[in-house]
């Protein structure tokens, strides 16, 4: 890769994702790429205020929204922007996909509203009107809602999202799948309930194929 490339990691609560994030790093390193690993909402000190908002305050949908994308507009311009154009690989732990499947199809809120302020804050105002920042390959950890909670059940105290019903994530999930398909060549899907060297293997695979990461990997 001669430049920066973002790389976004999404599924529900439970999904594997971040048991992944941290050694696809160190592959990257490996292989001579500067890697810089952040998550959503958060990465800088204003977003992680935020989050901190976010995962434990009440608030309505309206609120968690804005919330939401305030955070990613400081995150992109004190993050993910300047890591890129050092010709970073970016490798985030959520991003706007999150916002569609748990404020969108998780609470019903106006996805004409979410993608306004998608445009609004990922806009690039060095390219064309309609270019706006998006991950160049977004891994999708798909997993059934019950399977994650299973995994989840005695885990940390659940934040303000992860003591939601199943109900609630399998509209999330819904999200995830109906915002894939509206996006094919940016979405690899992973089949997050096989073993986790399995789904490092589609992880890798998908990766490889790219041109990403050489074949040579354990
Ligand atoms: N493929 C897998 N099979 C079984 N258990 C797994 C698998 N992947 C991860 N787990 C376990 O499931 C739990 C959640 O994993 P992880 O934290 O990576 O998920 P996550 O998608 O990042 O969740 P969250 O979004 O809530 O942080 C952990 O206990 C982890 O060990
Ligand atoms: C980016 C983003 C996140 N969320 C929710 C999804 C999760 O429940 C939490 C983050 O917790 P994690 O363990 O770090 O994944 O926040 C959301 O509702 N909307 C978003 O845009």
């Amino acid at each position: 890769m001669a430049s920066g490339f973002f790389i976004s990691f999404e599924g529900i609560d439970g999904a594997g994702k971040s048991s992944h994030i941290a050694p696809l790093a160190k592959a990257l390193r490996a292989q001579g790429h500067v890697v810089t690993v952040t998550r959503e909402p958060g990465g800088t000190a204003l977003a992680e205020k935020l989050r901190t908002l976010l995962l434990h305050d009440e608030m309505d949908a309206l609120t968690e929204v804005l919330l939401v994308f305030a955070a990613r507009r400081d995150h992109l311009r004190c993050v993910i922007e300047p890591a890129l154009a050092r010709g970073e690989v970016v490798l985030c732990d959520r991003f706007t996909d999150a916002t569609f499947a748990y404020q969108g199809a998780g609470r019903g809120f106006s996805p004409t509203i979410l993608a306004l302020l998608e445009q609004w804050v990922q806009a690039q105002p060095d390219l064309p009107d309609s270019t706006i920042r998006q991950p160049d390959v977004t891994l999708w950890f798909d997993l059934p809602p019950a399977v994650a909670a299973a995994r989840l059940v005695d885990a940390r105290q659940p934040d303000r999202f992860e003591a939601l019903n199943q109900d609630f994530f399998a509209r999330v999930a819904q999200g995830y799948a109906d915002r894939a398909a509206q996006d094919p060549h940016r979405f690899v899907r992973l089949d997050a309930a096989q073993t986790p060297t399995a789904v490092w293997r589609q992880l890798l695979a998908a990766l490889v194929c790219r041109g990403w990461l050489d074949e040579a990997q354990p």
